[in-house]
C-alpha cells in the first residue's frame, strides 16, 4: 500500500477553524494524520497549540470545519456516537492529571471500570500489564504524591493506555522532565508506535525530542492565525520554508560552532 494512500490516513482534519467565544484562536487548518505516524503540533507559545489539540479530543467544538476519524465525522456526529469514536483516543496531559485520592492501580484501573464489562480480577491483570508496559509496576499501591514528575507521567501514560488507544495525544509531555527521563519518553513512546501501532498526536517545545520521534508536523503562526509550515520537524529544521520555522528549529540546535 502505497504510503500516502487514503487507507492510510486516520485522521483528517479541513479547513478547521478554533478559538474561543468570538475570538478565533486558528484557521484554515488543513492536515492528514497517517496511521502509526508520530505527528508534531508545532509553533511558538501562545499560537493555539493546546487549543487544536483541544478540539481534536473533544473538549473544544470546533468553529467551522471538520475533523473525521477514520472518515468518520467527530463533530456532527451525535453525542453518542461521537463518545463512542473518542473511546479510540488516549489523552496524556502536561500535568498527568491523575486522581491525588487514588492509588496508580486505581486511577489505571477507573477507565476500564467506567467503560468495560471487565471482571475485577481482568481489570486487576491489565492494570498490571499497562504499568509493565510503561517500566512502573512497583508503583500500583503508591499515591500520586509520592511520584516524582517523570514517574507521574509514566502513570498517566499507563492510564492513557487503558482502553488500548488507537490514538494518543500528548500535550508537552516532556515539560518538566530532566533531560535523562525526556529521553526515556521518547522511548516509550517509540516504543508504543512500533510495538503497538499506535498514532500519536505530540504538542512540544523540546526540539530535540521532536527531531527524534515525529514523523509528520504542522507549524502555526500566531500573527497570522494560520499554519505556515507542513513537514516533519527534521524536514523543516533542514529545510525552513520561511524565517521564522528557521528561527525557531535552529534556537536551541546550533552547538558548539568550532
Ligand atoms: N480557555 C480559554 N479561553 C480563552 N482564551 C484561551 C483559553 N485557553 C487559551 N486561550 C488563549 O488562546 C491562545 C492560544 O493558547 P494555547 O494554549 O492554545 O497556545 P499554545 O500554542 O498551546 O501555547 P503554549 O505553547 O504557550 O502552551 C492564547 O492567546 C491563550 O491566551
Amino acid at each position: 500500500m502505497n504510503a500516502t494512500s487514503p487507507q492510510n490516513i486516520l485522521l483528517s482534519v479541513e479547513n478547521l477553524t478554533v478559538g474561543y467565544g468570538e475570538r478565533i484562536i486558528q484557521q484554515d487548518l488543513t492536515f492528514t494524520v497517517k496511521k502509526g505516524s508520530i505527528f508534531a503540533l508545532m509553533g511558538g507559545s501562545g499560537c493555539g497549540k493546546s487549543t487544536l489539540l483541544k478540539s481534536m479530543i473533544g473538549l473544544l467544538p470546533p468553529k467551522n470545519g471538520d475533523f473525521l476519524v477514520k472518515g468518520e465525522n467527530y463533530w456532527r456526529a451525535n453525542k453518542n456516537h461521537r463518545v463512542e469514536i473518542g473511546r479510540k483516543f488516549g489523552v496524556l496531559f502536561q500535568s498527568a492529571a491523575l486522581w491525588s485520592s487514588m492509588t496508580v492501580g486505581e486511577n489505571i484501573a477507573l477507565p476500564l471500570q467506567l467503560f468495560t464489562k471487565l471482571s475485577s480480577t481482568m481489570i486487576q491483570r491489565l492494570v498490571e500489564m499497562k504499568l509493565g508496559l510503561v517500566g512502573m509496576s512497583h508503583a500500583v499501591n503508591l499515591y500520586p504524591s509520592e511520584l516524582s514528575g517523570g514517574m507521574k507521567k509514566r502513570c498517566g501514560l499507563a492510564r492513557a493506555l487503558a482502553l488500548d488507544p488507537e490514538i494518543l495525544f500528548f500535550d508537552e509531555p516532556s515539560a518538566g522532565l530532566d533531560p535523562i527521563t525526556s529521553k526515556r519518553l521518547d522511548d516509550l513512546i517509540l516504543n508504543l508506535r512500533d510495538g503497538l501501532g499506535t498514532t500519536i498526536i505530540i504538542v512540544s517545545h523540546e526540539l530535540p525530542s521532536l527531531f527524534t520521534i515525529a514523523d509528520d508536523g504542522i507549524f502555526l503562526d500566531a500573527e497570522t492565525k494560520r499554519p505556515i509550515a507542513h513537514g516533519s520537524p527534521r524536514a523543516l529544521r533542514d529545510n525552513p520554508p520561511c524565517e521564522l520555522v528557521n528561527d525557531f528549529m535552529h534556537r536551541q540546535t546550533v552547538q558548539n560552532p568550532k
